[in-house]
């Protein structure tokens, strides 16, 4: 489209500049021509100088001119090429001056009124270019000598209006059919001879002479111009007449004038046109060219940002897909773990007492923060010992990740499904065999009775309990009982969260270290355990993180060794 508007542009333009030039040229040609008088009055036969003048604004190079002159009246002395009687060429070449003139002589043959023209003027400039030049008239006038003089002139009987014998000229305007007049011109003296030539008439314009000569032979000439004129009806000699095709004239040169005035002024409105279109054209041009930078520019930034975004999103995604792929190793998420428990104060030392209380409702409760705004995050095959003092809170967190309680605050973001929850006497019936207490215990875990059936001798081998399997728990040792809920929760094939409380440390130190293998094995298999101990060995030799919580706060958390450390420190103060 640029382009386009472009070679609009350039052809305005030239369209523009060719007419500029044309209009420079129209008034750089132009040129006038001038006699050195408004008018003459010259003495009858006395030589008499006249001044032909062109003037232009760019130097002339050659320049021709015909002068014609009334030979009746005025006699052609020099100057100039007489081509024949009333016509005189006159030629200027190289004189390369804005204006160039020439002096011609004529002798005054006899008193009257005449013109002497200047026309078919042709000038041309260096650059071979020419002028075209009007015509240009003066009137020469021989004042009358004496005895030449008319008293009266008349036309077809009337005098002629505005006649005095010293005026020599006449012009009058008759109707088209007059193809003769008769004229009478009476003499001032009776010794002036008087001659009038032909009075027949042309259409057009036609010249009559009345020539007088005094006894000295001194002539005056009298002119009557007569134009047959039509649409005049009559002689038409009326001044009304006159008047009216004066004023046709003038009309038709002032119409013709006009005419040229109006061609410069379309020629200059159409230029100033055409100069606003171009202006525009141009303006229009580097708008569209700015808008189209614009465009560009902001094309680019969009596509930079839409790069930079597609990276932001990528990386973005990489690092959901790193958190994703971390968050899902993520077995137990504690997070901000509050409990509070609701305690009676001075508690009741016997049945009777309770009763009393309840019944005077004398029973008061306090409220106690058993954990703090605990967090720490467990992962998938990680084995975390959790150490603390009695009374710290160790079993309260176990018991809210295993879901038994619900805390007061917070969250813990685990699946319940795979924990295994092992504790000292959880699930267990003193009152029943060892044999029943199997069965009971792992159907409390979830084991079925095929499940338990065939599992059965080995949990009592891994208890080393063989022959005291029908005996009542009640008669076990702690340890024996321990043994038994640790072979019967660890029976089954790797569980995926195994939760051990207090179960580690007790047993002799064979049965312990039996565990401790059976712990190992389970997290080669993949399994997430975490471990309650008071033991800080036993932390250390099977824990693969360590967790502190001291009176329900969260003291330390990370490697085994750095826990146990500042843990041992602290009980050693
Ligand atoms: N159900 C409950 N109602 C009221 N208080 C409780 C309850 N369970 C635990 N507590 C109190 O919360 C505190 C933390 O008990 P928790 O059993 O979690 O401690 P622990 O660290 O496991 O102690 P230990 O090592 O002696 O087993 C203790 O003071 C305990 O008395």
């Amino acid at each position: 489209m640029g382009r386009n508007i472009k070679r609009i542009l350039i052809i305005g333009m030239s369209i523009i500049s060719s007419l500029a030039v044309g209009i420079i040229r129209t008034e750089a040609a132009e040129a006038t021509s001038s006699f050195g008088s408004a008018s003459y009055e010259w003495m009858q036969g006395i030589e008499s100088p006249i001044g032909v003048y062109v003037s232009s604004d760019t130097p002339i190079y050659y320049m021709e001119m015909i002068v014609t002159y009334d030979p009746e009246i005025l006699q052609y002395s020099s100057g100039g090429e007489l081509e024949e009687e009333g016509r005189i060429k006159v030629e200027i070449v190289g004189e390369e001056s804005i204006e160039v003139s020439q002096m011609l002589y004529f002798v005054p043959l006899c008193s009257g009124t005449t013109d002497i023209t200047i026309e078919n003027v042709i000038v041309q400039y260096e650059s071979g270019e020419t002028a075209a030049v009007a015509s240009t008239s003066a009137p020469i006038t021989v004042p009358l000598e004496e005895g030449c003089a008319l008293k009266s002139l008349l036309v077809n009987g009337k005098i002629i209006e505005g006649f005095q014998p010293d005026i020599l000229s006449y012009t009058l305007d008759l109707a088209e059919n007059i193809e003769k007049v008769e004229v009478t011109a009476v003499a001032d003296s009776d010794t002036t001879t008087v001659e009038i030539s032909d009075t027949s008439l042309v259409i057009g314009e036609n010249r009559i002479w009345i020539t007088t000569m005094n006894e000295e032979g001194k002539r005056a000439v009298y002119t009557l111009t007569v134009n047959r004129v039509q649409n005049l009806s009559g002689e038409g000699t009326t001044k009304e007449e006159k008047t009216r095709h004066q004023e046709v004239e003038v009309l038709r040169e002032e119409k013709e004038e006009g005419g040229n005035d109006i061609q410069r002024i379309v020629f200059l409105i159409l230029a100033g046109l055409f100069f606003i279109l171009a202006v525009l054209l141009f303006l229009l041009i580097r708008i569209s060219e700015r808008k189209r930078r614009n465009r560009r520019r902001c094309r680019a930034k969009r596509i930079a940002y839409q790069k930079a975004d597609l990276l932001k999103k990528v990386r973005e995604n990489d690092r959901q897909k790193e958190v994703l792929n971390k968050t899902s190793e993520i077995e137990i998420d504690v997070q901000h773990v509050t409990m509070i428990f609701k305690r009676e104060k001075d508690e009741a030392t016997s049945i009777k007492e309770l009763l009393i209380r309840t019944i005077k409702r004398q029973r008061s409760y306090e409220l106690f923060k058993a954990l703090d705004d605990v967090s720490f995050t467990v992962y998938k095959g990680e084995v975390v010992g959790i150490i603390g003092t009695n009374g710290s809170g160790k079993s309260t967190i176990l018991k809210i990740i295993s879901g038994v309680l619900v805390p007061t605050k917070g969250q813990v973001i685990v699946d319940k499904n795979k924990i295994q929850l092992l504790t000292l006497g959880t699930g267990f019936d003193f009152e029943l065999t060892g044999r029943e207490n199997v069965y009971l215990n792992g159907a409390i875990i979830g084991y079925t009775k095929e499940f338990i059936d065939e599992k059965y001798e080995e949990i009592v081998k891994f208890a080393e309990l063989e022959g005291f399997m029908e005996e009542k728990v009640r008669n076990y040792s702690s340890g024996m009982v321990s043994r038994l809920g640790f072979a019967i929760a660890t029976i089954r094939d790797t569980p995926e969260i195994l939760i051990l409380d207090e179960v580690l440390s007790v047993g002799d130190m064979f049965f312990q270290k039996k565990s401790s293998a059976r712990i190992k094995e389970m997290m080669n298999g993949g399994s997430t355990v975490l471990i309650v101990s008071h033991s800080t060995s036993v932390i250390k030799s099977n824990c693969t993180k360590a967790v502190w919580i001291e009176k329900g706060r969260l003291r330390a958390f990370g490697t085994p060794e750095e826990v146990c450390e500042v843990y041992e420190k602290m009980n050693q103060e």
